[in-house]
């Protein structure tokens, strides 16, 4: 490619220039230039746009910008003379909520927000994104970097069609741009028309563009590629990904992550997004969701948005993804491992894009979907005290609080226990506690076997009744140490497997069912085995 020899010869000319001249100033000088441009010649050889390490925030780092400032400069002082040269203007509509333009510089902000264009996609390599763009929580981002007069590759290219495609789908306008406006920017573009439109070819797409900015053109090496791919039909977008998402889940953490995890999972899915809304649940959007043949679901909440979820999802083949967005998030910490506790987007999302799923089993009680733990006594009590406020103000804590004034309290309760349609036993309890799915943070589940996603059993594990303090401690530590040492099995706790489990009192018993508070005479609890399709961390 011709630039490519401009760059080399720049390489040599530098050089040769360092070789004749004698002084130190100088010789650094073009030694810097050399170094410069020798790098630029071999990413524009190799077509390694890494070669700025441009980062997804857009930002480059100042040793990069330091090391190749001659090639930059040039680069700044030729599209400074383009653009006073050119009489196009700097952004415009190409169809709906889309737009092509050139480097968006400070100016055109004010532009930009005037026409409510808020999300921003870049395919410059060499230029970092435009610093008050990307820290105005207008905008949204995203970055392609591609060389000059290159084209995307295709993963590249079909992450930035999802990303549009997602972004318009909520009825946002999206801006993308080059350095000139003229071929990258433009190359993404004509593939985002020809993915929304299967008659059209790509000399029609391009020309409709260059109907509207006669400086668009794609060179002869973009316009092959742009023909290839297109007629390989590589520039089909997949069926939607549905994501369900509680915005008011874990106090807010939808809005605290959502850029981050549309950006992250349109890199494969194309998103269609719906949050719930108070008179909106998450049942309601997962039931429009099967209507419209979805087959992925990404559910962004807590365990009760979760679970909502799931119920509508037991014996169909719609896979569930999970980005854990509540306060406790315990079926995540199953599937994806404990580091969704520090880090729950950056973990969803490797578990959703490493695209490897897993039948795991649930349960019905008393006609409610169970995926976790039905727990009466001490586990009832403590997700009764933790109402939204305390769980949004402190998170995980309000649990814990919770707790220890469950143990202090001594109420406990007579039961019947029938497991497996078995003989009825009667139970003086102060905790019991039914695990289909539990980590081992589930600590008053963890009597027996350690409650496995697939392992085709229900775990009952509960505490005789003790006026003792003293005792009920000690019967948690001795259940804490089982939770974190599978071999050494809880004494004090009594615990049993059943697939099918009854459990009935002469008054009312309270008892909470994945986080949600219920009370009922007879409990009935089923194994409904491998019904869920769940991605899981990839292993
Ligand atoms: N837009 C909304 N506004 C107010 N409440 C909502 C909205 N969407 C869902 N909800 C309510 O949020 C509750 C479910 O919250 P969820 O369990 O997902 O999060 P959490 O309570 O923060 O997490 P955790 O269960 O882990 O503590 C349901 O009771 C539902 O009615």
């Amino acid at each position: 490619m011709f630039i490519t020899k401009y760059y080399v010869l720049a390489a040599f000319l530098s050089f040769a220039l360092a070789c004749i001249f004698d002084l130190l100033l100088l010789k650094i000088l073009f030694i810097w230039l050399t170094i410069s441009f020798a790098l630029v010649s071999i990413a524009y050889l190799f077509d390694i746009h890494s070669i700025f390490r441009k980062n997804s925030d857009g930002k480059i780092a100042w040793w990069i910008r330091w090391a190749f400032i001659p090639f930059l400069q040039g680069v700044r002082a030729y599209n400074y003379w383009a653009r006073k040269h050119d009489s196009t203007p700097p952004i415009q509509k190409i169809t709906d909520n889309l737009y092509l333009s050139r480097r968006l510089l400070s100016s055109d902000l004010e532009y930009l927000k005037s026409q409510n264009i808020d999300c921003i996609v870049d395919t410059t390599a060499e230029f970092a994104g435009l610093e008050s763009a990307m820290t105005d929580k207008h905008f949204d981002y995203l970055t392609i970097p591609v060389l000059d007069h290159k084209a995307p590759s295709l993963h590249k290219l079909r992450h930035a069609l999802n990303w549009i495609d997602t972004q318009l789908s909520q009825s946002r306008s999206v801006v993308v741009h080059c350095a000139l406006g003229r071929g990258r920017s433009v190359f993404v573009m004509a593939a985002y028309l020809l993915s929304q439109d299967s008659s059209l070819n790509v000399d029609q797409a391009l020309a409709k563009i260059h109907s509207i900015r006669q400086s668009a053109n794609l060179n002869k090496k973009q316009r092959k590629i742009l023909t290839a791919i297109s007629k390989q039909k590589k520039l089909q977008l997949s069926e939607h990904t549905w994501m369900i998402a509680n915005p008011v889940a874990g106090g807010g953490k939808w809005q605290q992550h959502q850029q981050q995890l549309i950006r992250e999972l349109t890199t494969k899915h194309r998103l269609k997004i719906k949050q719930t809304t108070p008179e909106i649940s998450a049942t309601t959007l997962a039931k429009e969701a099967k209507q419209a043949s979805a087959n992925k679901i990404i559910v962004c909440g807590g365990d009760g948005t979760v679970t909502e979820v799931a119920n509508q999802l037991t014996n169909t083949d719609i896979t569930l993804g999970i980005v854990p967005f509540g306060t406790a998030n315990a079926l995540c910490h199953v599937l994806y491992g404990l580091e969704t506790k520090f880090s729950p987007v950056k973990s969803a999302c490797q578990a959703i894009l490493g695209e490897q799923t897993q039948q795991i089993d649930t349960a019905k009680c008393n006609d409610h979907l169970m995926l976790l733990v039905m727990g009466i006594g001490f586990e009832q009590k403590m997700i009764e005290s933790a109402s939204r406020e305390t769980k949004n103000k402190h998170g995980q804590v309000a649990y814990l609080t919770g707790f220890f004034n469950a143990i202090v309290s001594d109420d406990k309760q007579t039961l019947s226990l029938i497991t497996d349609n078995g003989e009825p036993q009667e139970m003086h309890v102060q905790s019991l506690c039914v695990a289909n799915i539990a980590p081992f943070s589930t600590l008053l589940a963890q009597g027996g076997k350690r409650p496995q996603p697939n392992d085709g059993k229900l775990h009952i594990t509960y505490l005789k009744d003790t006026d003792s303090l003293t005792e009920r401690v000690l019967a948690l530590s001795d259940l804490t140490i089982s939770s974190l040492n599978e071999t050494q099995k809880a004494t004090q706790f009594q615990y049993i497997d059943a697939e099918d489990i009854q459990i009935s009192a002469d008054k009312a018993i309270q008892y909470v069912l994945d986080g949600e508070h219920y009370s009922a005479k007879k409990v009935h609890i089923k194994l409904q085995p491998a019904s869920l399709k769940v991605y899981t961390k990839k292993v």
